[in-house]
């Protein structure tokens, strides 16, 4: 399946911004009391504010024409308690808007994390981490500025102007459509031009995804990096990248910048409409000088929003971009989905591959056709040439990864048929290169341990020892105490790999599988593994793969995996000559 998200948006039909707007507020369905709240307190700003001209122009004709100054002190009064209340319904607005806005970004987070756990491995083979990261921090901001800056604004001014464009009809119906005429403009406008605009930011936010895989790549690498003296390479590749970033802000920027112009323009054309039109009015005696105030009034009312909707359009369309880079993931289904196992013929085998088939995603097949049983407490040792698929066969006995034909029973049953918990507490995975958490060891050790998590130093020490884990314990000084900082990088990828497997043997699998788990390890260490792996259960069934020969020599059968092959080699000896003289695959 193809889980590659930029490659999935070039191919997707892309959705409606009235589309995506349903799917947020779908998100967000619980913030429905507070947003009806900050709706009205808008709607009390906004009718507050457009009663305002209303009000001037009733006191201009009423009272200043006629020179009554009481009237003109009460009016005066009047306003400024409006102006107060407007003052105060605005505070709310900000801070219920705010808050939405913080919440948003809490749930969308939490969402798209929580979602990303949920994905399998085929996913992160396909994305890169730099770029799933800025999706997590950045386009899930870029939405919350829109809620907690815009929104509130984007609401008020379509108030504001839905109101102004109620009175300027029914001031004088005429002269109130002349006065519409360019604001139906602007819409037909935004309307074409959103589409585009949209596409603009979505380049930028892809690129900025780009931008941060590249700078998380060579951090994660800079070992090599400064080993290879590469830092020009590195240094090249960023800058491409930074000018692609560029290029794409500044393009994104001036389609940003479109809108304002142009609503400029017409807001101008319709003052000059009111004007023109309004001075005729009263030349021929259908309108007065003060109507003709509070119609300008009302005129400047419908376009300032307007213009102020501009801007806040463009943010709209950046917010929407950014969306339907988070909805992408939001809505992507795992592949590994839990279904029923209908196993045909039963299989008394612990493990069985039945005609199963392998290709990653774009790739060639890497196995075809294959058909192996791994029985109850027998040690089997996967081996073959650099390339040939024993990680592939590995991962696919542990549910990495689905196979793309044929099925893997475990304990009789499909393995798609078991739930996460129940497959990882059978299957003990230790790989190539461990990977430990910035926590103590004794946290890394039981990570993903229902059984002892909640056992104290005291209570796991005694357990190490009794599972006779005790003397690989003592290689660290600080015992279970030790620091792992930043994903195991402060200790020695030999002692990484001992955690790992003092992590693996204390959740007491049915299958311990260790991919070239003692590679980086001292030969006392490793006779030391030997001997736990000997004194585990003895229905416990290991899974070996090794390229060092002397790793494999007890193990009960040997499988040799090349060339999409999987085929039993007899003896060591038939292994170790295959190996020798074997073609390899890539
Ligand atoms: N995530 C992946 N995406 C695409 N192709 C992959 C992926 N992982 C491995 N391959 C390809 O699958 C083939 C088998 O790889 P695999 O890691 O299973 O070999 P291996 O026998 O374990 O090799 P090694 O001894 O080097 O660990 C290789 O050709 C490799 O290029």
């Amino acid at each position: 399946m193809n889980y590659n998200l930029n490659e999935l948006f070039e191919q997707e039909k892309k959705k409606s911004t009235y589309a995506g707007l349903k799917d947020l507020f779908k998100l967000i369905a619980h913030e429905r009391k507070n947003l009806i709240i900050a709706f009205f307190t808008i709607l009390t700003d906004a009718t507050l504010n457009l009663l305002g001209p209303f009000i001037i122009g009733h006191t201009i004709d009423k009272y200043v024409v006629t020179k009554d100054f009481h009237g003109v002190l009460v009016f005066s009064g009047i306003l400024l308690a409006m102006y107060i209340g407007a003052l105060f319904t605005k505070y709310l607005q900000t801070t219920l808007m705010g808050s939405i806005g913080q919440r948003l970004l809490y749930t969308l987070r939490n969402a798209i994390f929580n979602k990303l756990q949920l994905l399998p491995v085929a996913f992160f083979n396909q994305n890169k981490a730099g770029d799933l990261i800025s999706r997590v921090n950045n386009d899930t901001d870029k939405l919350n500025q829109f809620f907690s800056q815009s929104l509130m604004q984007f609401i008020s001014s379509i108030a504001l102007m839905t109101g102004a464009s109620i009175f300027l009809l029914s001031i004088n119906f005429k002269l109130g459509l002349a006065t519409l005429v360019p604001a139906v403009l602007i819409l037909i406008f935004t309307q074409l031009v959103s589409p585009w605009v949209k596409r603009k930011n979505a380049a930028t936010l892809k690129s900025i995804g780009g931008m941060s895989a590249e700078i998380q790549e060579s951090l994660n690498n800079f070992k090599v990096i400064i080993a290879f003296n590469r830092r020009d390479y590195f240094r090249k590749r960023f800058k491409e990248t930074n000018q692609e970033n560029y290029n794409a802000a500044i393009g994104a920027g001036l389609a940003n910048n479109i809108f304002l112009p142009v609503y400029g323009l017409f807001s101008s054309l319709a003052q000059l409409i009111v004007l023109a039109y309004g001075i005729y009015l009263i030349s021929i005696g259908e309108f007065t000088i003060g109507l003709l105030v509070s119609y300008l009034s009302y005129a400047v009312n419908l376009y300032n929003p307007l213009r102020q909707l501009a801007s806040l359009w463009s943010t709209f369309q950046v917010a929407m971009a950014g969306w339907d880079r988070i909805s992408q993931i939001l809505s992507l289904e795992s592949n590994l989905a839990i279904s029923d196992s209908n196993v045909k013929e039963p299989s008394a085998a612990l493990l069985e591959f039945r005609n199963v088939s392998f290709a990653y995603p774009n790739g060639k097949e890497i196995l075809h056709d294959i058909n192996l049983k791994l029985e109850r407490g027998k040690t089997y040792a996967l081996v073959g040439p650099t390339g040939g698929g024993k990680t592939t066969t590995a991962s696919l006995m542990a549910r990495l990864y689905d196979p793309t034909e044929g099925s893997v029973l475990l304990d009789g049953k499909d393995i798609r048929s078991y739930k996460p918990d129940e497959r990882s507490q059978k299957i003990g995975f230790i790989l190539q290169e461990p990977f430990l958490f910035t926590d103590t060891i004794q946290d890394n050790i039981l990570y993903g341990n229902e059984t002892y998590s909640n056992y104290n130093s005291e209570q796991l020490t005694e357990l190490i020892q009794t599972s006779g884990l005790g003397e690989l314990l003592a290689i660290f000084e600080s015992g279970l105490e030790t620091k792992v900082l930043s994903s195991g990088d402060s200790i020695s990828l030999g002692q990484r790999q001992v955690i790992a497997f003092m992590r693996a043997v204390l959740r007491n699998p049915e299958i311990l599988i260790l991919d070239e788990a003692t590679a980086n390890i001292d030969t006392v260490t490793e006779q030391l593994l030997e001997k736990i792996l000997k004194k585990l259960p003895e229905s416990t069934t290991r899974v070996i793969i090794a390229h060092r020969l002397n790793t494999i020599e007890n193990a009960d059968e040997i499988f040799f995996i090349n060339s999409g092959e999987v085929t039993l080699a007899g003896s060591f000896n038939e292994a170790v000559d295959r190996l020798m003289h074997g073609k390899r695959s890539s």
